[in-house]
């Protein structure tokens, strides 16, 4: 075991690299093989609906699962494959926080120091740094069945990064916070991560939570990586109808395009939107929000059938025709009310057209 260094601050992650990782339950395969490259200090999200393999894919990471066949993992590539989880210096943080009731928050934080038999002094050291960094020194000395689920789930994160890990694995840590707490825990969560260096692998199935922590996020569909990418190109360029739909609302118009303009099907709606490329019969995708209210003349007129009122933004279901309702989302200091008759235009470089499946 390497021996404690009280000076260094929690070393820097390692890198992850998997080929071929598979995994099979019952003759069943759930996670087709899976190759990753996640470099040293990168936060992964794995994100998609439940029983697509998120949480099979983290524990063959962590080895808590072995792969079917002959796999290979590295972290700094140095092979782990045959490496028993103990061995595998990796920390995990779950849903349930897998915490000792009936010891304090300090003595948690500090049990995996005591373990590897750091000095009492070095240790308390030590709890006292991730306590403040976590924002838990007040609470230092009450025991975890005293304190709040975001204080509990906290600890769990701070006793996770004090055996300084080179991965930490997080399988969905906050899936059992209410909303509130959930979306200021998800932001400090990624702060901590980014300040410590750390290579994570986080486990979710909320697209907002993978949003904000991930450097990329890595969308998964019945046992396969479909995408992986930055959250912001996974928003706005999503390779398939699968994850355009997973991370948000997405509208579709079908119509034909002839000299670069589309032409709906829509009854009577001839509206003209620039498109480009040769004249094709096609579906348009666009989020609610590329959508602009025009003063006179949009290019598509419809009538609201209903509107919900979010704070900042309102939502819109529109019709253009009855085969075709949108969703827009527009500034909510206009109100508008149901049977209204709205004309509005498409950000151009917001619309989507995604290849047929094959
Ligand atoms: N030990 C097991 N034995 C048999 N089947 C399993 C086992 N573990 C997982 N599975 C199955 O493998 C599939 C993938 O499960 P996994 O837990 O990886 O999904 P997930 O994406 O994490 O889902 P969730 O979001 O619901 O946790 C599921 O169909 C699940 O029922």
């Amino acid at each position: 075991m390497n021996s404690p260094n009280p000076t260094a601050a929690v070393r820097n992650g390692s890198s992850i690299t998997t080929r071929g990782l598979t995994k099979t339950f019952n003759g069943h395969r759930v996670l087709q093989p899976t190759d990753l490259e996640i470099a040293a200090g990168e936060i992964l999200v794995l994100l998609g609906p439940s029983g697509c393999g998120k949480t099979t894919l983290l524990r063959l990471i962590a080895g808590l699962e072995q792969s079917d066949g002959p796999d290979m993992i590295r972290f700094d590539g140095e092979d782990v494959s045959a490496v028993p989880i103990e061995k595998r210096d990796v920390g995990m943080v779950f849903q349930s926080y897998a915490l000792f009731p009936n010891m304090t928050v300090a003595e948690n934080v500090g049990y995996g120091l005591k373990i590897r038999k750091m000095p009492r002094a070095q240790r308390e050291e030590e709890t006292k740094r991730l306590l403040a960094l976590v924002g838990l020194e007040e609470y230092a000395g009450r025991r975890i069945s005293a304190v709040s689920g975001g204080q509990r789930q906290r600890t769990a994160l701070a006793r996770a990064l004090a055996i300084k890990p080179r991965v930490l694995l997080l399988d969905e840590p906050l899936a059992a916070l209410d909303a509130v707490l959930r979306e200021r825990l998800r932001v400090e969560i990624g702060l901590l991560l980014r300040e410590f260096g750390i290579t994570a692998v986080y486990v979710t199935h909320d697209q907002a939570e993978a949003m904000a922590i991930g450097d990329r996020i890595a969308v998964m569909q019945r046992g396969r990586i479909v995408q992986i990418d930055a959250p912001r190109e996974i928003y706005h360029r999503p390779i398939n109808d699968f994850v355009a739909d997973f991370v948000g609302t997405m509208n579709r118009v079908r119509g034909s395009v002839r000299a670069g303009a589309l032409i709906l099907d829509a009854g009577e709606t001839t509206a003209r939107i620039a498109v480009g490329g040769p004249d094709r019969e096609t579906t348009l995708c666009f989020r609610p929000e590329a959508a602009r209210l025009a003063v006179d003349g949009g290019a598509v007129r419809a009538r609201i059938r209903a509107t919900t009122f979010f704070g900042a933004t309102q939502r819109l279901v529109a019709e253009v025709s009855p085969e075709c309702q949108l969703q827009l989302d527009l500034p909510s200091n206009q109100s508008f009310v149901p049977g209204q008759i709205i004309s509005f235009d498409i950000d151009p470089a917001a619309i989507l057209e995604f290849k047929p499946e094959s």
